[in-house]
């Protein structure tokens, strides 16, 4: 029997079918990523992308089956797809090498899919995926493995918990800081140490650490100009090795150090092989043996020279596991140090290990994942296709593969009514703009202050909202702070940074989403997603509100298309703006292609303001229009009219293209866009 047949038997032709009508996204071609491919070319989903940033390794090939050896080096996602297309021509199967943390991977992007699949292997894309997912409301599924140990989760806004509600363990062994700097005992104590004068030499600027003589003298030598860089490695070899260890031995609380090795660069050299190259090799015999302190000696010296010239030409040269120039120096740093202190010695993949916190990826664990995942994932699209939440219930499912490998299902957890990510009223105003474009002033001109004014004008006197001293913030960082009583040298620096282009801002911060605190009342104004739009037809910023209706879900209520900055004169612009504030839109019916209506009238809401923009036309601005449509009064169907309406449709219907969002209601006095998921049919008058 064919598989296809199978398929029909056990799903039923009806839901096959649905399935051709999906999009789906998997993040991650990795261990699990392969797996759960297997299994989806077997369903002939609409379009299938699939996306990774790495390329293959030989210790990939144990448990990602999609790949060969002669891949190693290429790309994950594309070969993915070219091992699946070579089986199943006709698959529609698109596949991207690039991070999906990357500006193009926005939420225009996202909105394409019904489904997201993670198959991730860190905390940080796993969370700004789940954020794009709970914006957007595209249901999400998670999985991971950390050794024996995996899980699974449905991940659905207003239906579990999301990955941010999440508690995050933090399982970091923390050492005492003199047990690491000054008496280690044990060989992990010597690996931290290594990492961390790693982290001090070519990550960070020297002098900064003032908590240490002895990396004070280091820096002022090694950033010196006096000097090779082997003499350089050779002074620090020296300060490290030989100088502080005496130090140590004669110093006040000398007792506890009288058994420490002194090693001596001179008499370690005459010890040395010089015709061996030990710095470069790579053959697993070197890797995973022990070696005398002359080689670590030679490999720390000649790997520091290395590292000193990588920093000269990037500034910095942050930790990375699979380097070898890193991994070399770290092993021998922390050998020395054994050697110094009697600890055992430890291999180059020893260290590689704890330095790296690696732990090692058990492929059965892998397979009962991805396997589980995969049902969920079935599980889920069979739910939204029959609708029966009851039947097919949301779970987390924990796995411990043991002797007897055990499942834990349980019920979703509790949100977390503080999840920035999931909670309703917590959700962010998305920001559609070209980050090479706009300004953090505009942003702020156009947004905070517009709003600020709204609130002064609150007649009933109502100080809350009121934002005069504001901050802005990304994670744990703050962008940008506003309050009335600055200095003046304070407001000079606020005033290069409201100059500063949103890809400048963002630059320093992974997170694109920020919240604005008001610091009179310390509460959250409103959080804001910015999204990259390259070239963006619409100059200035273009700001999707997000709001409620009655049943909790959101809508999709209003577009501001804004600042037409270009060509056009300040007193103009200003002038225009002031006029687009008193004005207020408010969109009820009109005329469509499919002879559906469409009119604008006056409101006195502020809330419901729309404006529409000609995308066409970029050097109308919205003001312009406004006093087009003034000048033609309230009758909706004059041609600027249709065109301008059919514009501001064409735009609100690109924002829900695709995606989990639908024109649910179109006759009553807005438009508002309502998510499948939730079943409501699209209905035009
Ligand atoms: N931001 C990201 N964008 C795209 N792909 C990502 C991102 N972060 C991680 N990945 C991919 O997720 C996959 C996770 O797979 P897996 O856990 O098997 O890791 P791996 O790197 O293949 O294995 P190992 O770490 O054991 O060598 C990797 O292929 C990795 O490249
Ligand atoms: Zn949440």
């Amino acid at each position: 029997m064919s598989l296809g047949r199978i398929n029909q038997l056990l799903f039923g032709k009806e839901f096959l079918n649905y399935l051709n009508e999906i999009n789906i996204l998997l993040i991650g071609v990795g261990g699990i990523g392969c797996e759960v491919l297997k299994v989806l070319q077997q369903f002939k989903v609409k379009s299938l992308h699939i996306l990774d940033l790495d390329t293959i390794e030989v210790s990939n090939l144990n448990r990602q089956f999609l790949f060969r050896k002669h891949h190693r080096g290429h790309f994950k996602a594309h070969v993915a797809r070219d091992v699946l297309k070579q089986e199943y021509p006709d698959m529609n199967i698109i596949s991207y090498n690039s991070n999906i943390k990357d500006a193009q991977f926005g939420l225009k992007f996202f909105k394409n899919f019904q489904l997201v699949i993670m198959a991730l292997d860190n905390q940080e894309t796993r969370s700004f995926v789940n954020k794009q997912c709970m914006i957007l409301n595209i249901p999400l599924i998670d999985a991971g493995t950390t050794g024996y140990k995996g899980q699974s989760f449905i991940l659905k806004r207003g239906e579990t918990r999301c990955y941010d509600c999440f508690p995050r363990s933090e399982n970091k062994k923390t050492y005492p800081a003199c047990t690491i700097r000054t008496l280690p005992e044990k060989p992990v104590h010597c690996i931290i140490w290594a990492k961390y004068l790693y982290t001090v030499l070519f990550n960070e600027k020297l002098e900064d650490d003032d908590d240490s003589n002895l990396l004070q003298d280091i820096a002022k030598y090694i950033e010196g100009e006096n000097h090779t860089d082997l003499e350089k490695g050779q002074y620090l070899f020296k300060a490290i090795f030989e100088t502080d260890v005496n130090r140590q031995k004669e110093g006040e609380d000398n007792q506890k150090f009288q058994h420490l090795k002194v090693l001596v660069r001179e008499e370690l050299e005459g010890k040395l092989d010089k015709s061996q190259d030990y710095l470069h090799r790579q053959d697993l015999k070197f890797l995973q043996s022990t070696h005398t302190e002359e080689v670590y000696m030679d490999i720390f010296i000649k790997s520091f020279e290395h590292l000193i010239k990588e920093k000269r030409q990037k500034s910095c040269v942050p930790f990375e596991k699979d380097d070898n120039l890193c991994m070399k120096f770290i092993t021998a740093a922390c050998n020395l140090r054994c050697i110094v202190f009697s600890i055992p010695l430890q291999t180059q993949f020893q260290v590689k290990e704890v330095a790296g916190n690696i732990v090692p990826a058990i492929a059965s664990t892998n397979s009962i994942v991805s396997a589980i995942e995969i049902t969920e994932t079935i599980k889920l699209l069979q739910r939204q296709f029959y609708n029966n939440p009851q039947k097919y219930k949301n779970r987390e499912l924990y796995i411990q593969n043991d002797i007897k490998t055990k499942i834990l299902d349980a019920k979703p957890g509790n949100f977390n009514p503080n999840c920035m990510s999931c909670n309703q009223n917590l959700l962010p105003h998305i920001i559609y703009c070209d980050f090479n474009k706009v300004t953090l002033g505009e942003f702020i001109n156009s947004e905070l202050r517009s709003k600020a004014m709204q609130d002064e004008d609150d007649d009933e006197g109502n100080d809350d909202n009121k934002l005069v001293n504001f901050s802005i913030s990304s994670g744990q960082f703050i962008i940008y702070e506003e309050d009335e009583y600055q200095e003046e040298d304070e407001q000079e620096q606020n005033e290069a940074k409201r100059q500063k282009l949103i890809s400048e801002i963002f630059k320093d911060f992974s997170d694109s989403r920020v919240v604005v605190t008001n610091e009179d009342n310390n509460s959250i104004h409103q959080t804001y997603l910015f999204c990259h739009i390259e070239n963006h037809k619409i100059p200035g910023l273009d700001i999707v509100r997000q709001e409620k209706n009655p049943n909790n879900t959101v809508t999709w209520k209003t577009v501001i298309a804004q600042s037409d900055t270009v060509n056009k004169d300040e007193e103009q612009k200003k002038q225009e703006e002031e006029e687009q504030n008193k004005k207020n839109y408010k969109e009820v019916k009109g005329d469509d292609k499919n002879n559906n209506t469409l009119e604008i009238l006056d409101s006195d809401s502020e809330d419901d303001l729309v404006i529409c923009e000609d995308n066409d036309n970029p050097s109308q601005g919205a003001a312009e229009k406004e006093k087009s449509k003034q000048s033609n009064g309230k009758q909706p169907h004059s041609e600027t009219d249709v065109s301008s309406l059919n514009q501001k449709r064409k735009a609100v219907q690109e924002i829900s293209d695709g995606g989990a969002m639908q024109i649910i209601d179109d006759s009553d006095d807005e438009i508002i866009f309502e998510d499948q998921q939730d079943n409501k049919k699209l209905k035009v008058d």
